[in-house]
């Protein structure tokens, strides 16, 4: 795993469209295709234990609020080398149900291919968060569908929930997201799955939107009449008609 850059610089990285960043500078350059992912939620729910897990197969226990960093891993899915950066944001804040999104997050949600919203099952205001931030990722990416995971994590502290993880479920649904449960702490597989799943899904769309892309190119177009060859033809057929029309 490779520590990338802090967020502040993540207007460097290739972004959607670009060359390298759309995905479909792999297949024709040689290098793999880049999927970009943005990790958001409240603050302290496990955002970058999450990513540092997925990334890493570690467990951080430590918090340390977390400024944003953007990391770099390449993995195999389905046969093909992904390059893979997460971008793991600082926690956002909620004043009064309104969302205190700044320009930094929205920047990182726009840069991103697929989302994965984080909720903590102990944590009943981070679960609220959830369809503010959906409807932020739907509004900074209008007319495109971008992947987002739902993640409510933390499963391993039952004792302290706040959020039935049902609920979880049936919001993510009503959403169009899929949903995972995981406890980032005791399970690597679900960690991986969700990001896996998501993974699938980006390079899926970025398949079947570049090859449409590159054959509407191919199609030949059709050649427009020589004008030359249309006046001779024209005149023969006129001359023709005249030979028949005189010899009647
Ligand atoms: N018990 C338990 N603790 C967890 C789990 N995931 C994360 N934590 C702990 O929750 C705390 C917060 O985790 P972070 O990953 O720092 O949370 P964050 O969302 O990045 O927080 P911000 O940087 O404030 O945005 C840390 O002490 C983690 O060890 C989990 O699945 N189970």
């Amino acid at each position: 795993m490779r520590l990338v850059q802090n967020m502040c610089t993540i207007a460097e990285y290739p972004q959607a469209g670009s060359a390298s960043g759309d995905g479909c500078g792999g297949a024709s350059s040689g290098r793999p295709r880049l999927i970009k992912i943005a990790v958001v939620g409240a603050s302290g729910v496990g955002k970058t234990a999450l990513v540092v897990r997925f990334l890493t197969k570690r467990f951080i226990g430590d918090y340390e609020r977390n400024a944003g960093n953007l990391y770099s891993r390449q993995i195999q899915i389905d046969g093909e080398m992904l390059a893979i950066q997460v971008q793991d944001t600082p926690g956002i804040q909620i004043h009064e149900h309104n969302l205190d999104c700044n320009e930094q997050l929205n920047r990182c949600i726009r840069w991103a291919d697929a989302v994965v919203i984080v909720f903590s099952i102990t944590d009943y205001k981070s679960y609220e968060l959830l369809s503010h931030l959906h409807q932020q990722v739907r509004q900074l990416h209008p007319g495109n569908r971008v992947p987002v995971v739902v993640v409510a994590n933390k499963a391993d502290l039952l004792h302290i929930k706040e959020v039935e993880p049902q609920n979880g479920l049936q919001l993510a649904n009503m959403l169009g997201c899929t949903f995972y449960e995981v406890s980032v702490s005791e399970n690597y597989n679900d960690v991986f799955n969700a990001f896996h799943v998501l993974c699938k899904e980006v390079s899926k769309q970025q398949i079947t939107s570049t090859p449409e892309k590159r054959r509407t190119s191919l199609i030949p177009r059709p050649k427009s009449p020589n004008m030359q060859d249309l006046k001779r033809r024209f005149k023969q057929a006129l001359s023709a008609k005249v030979r028949t029309v005189t010899s009647v």
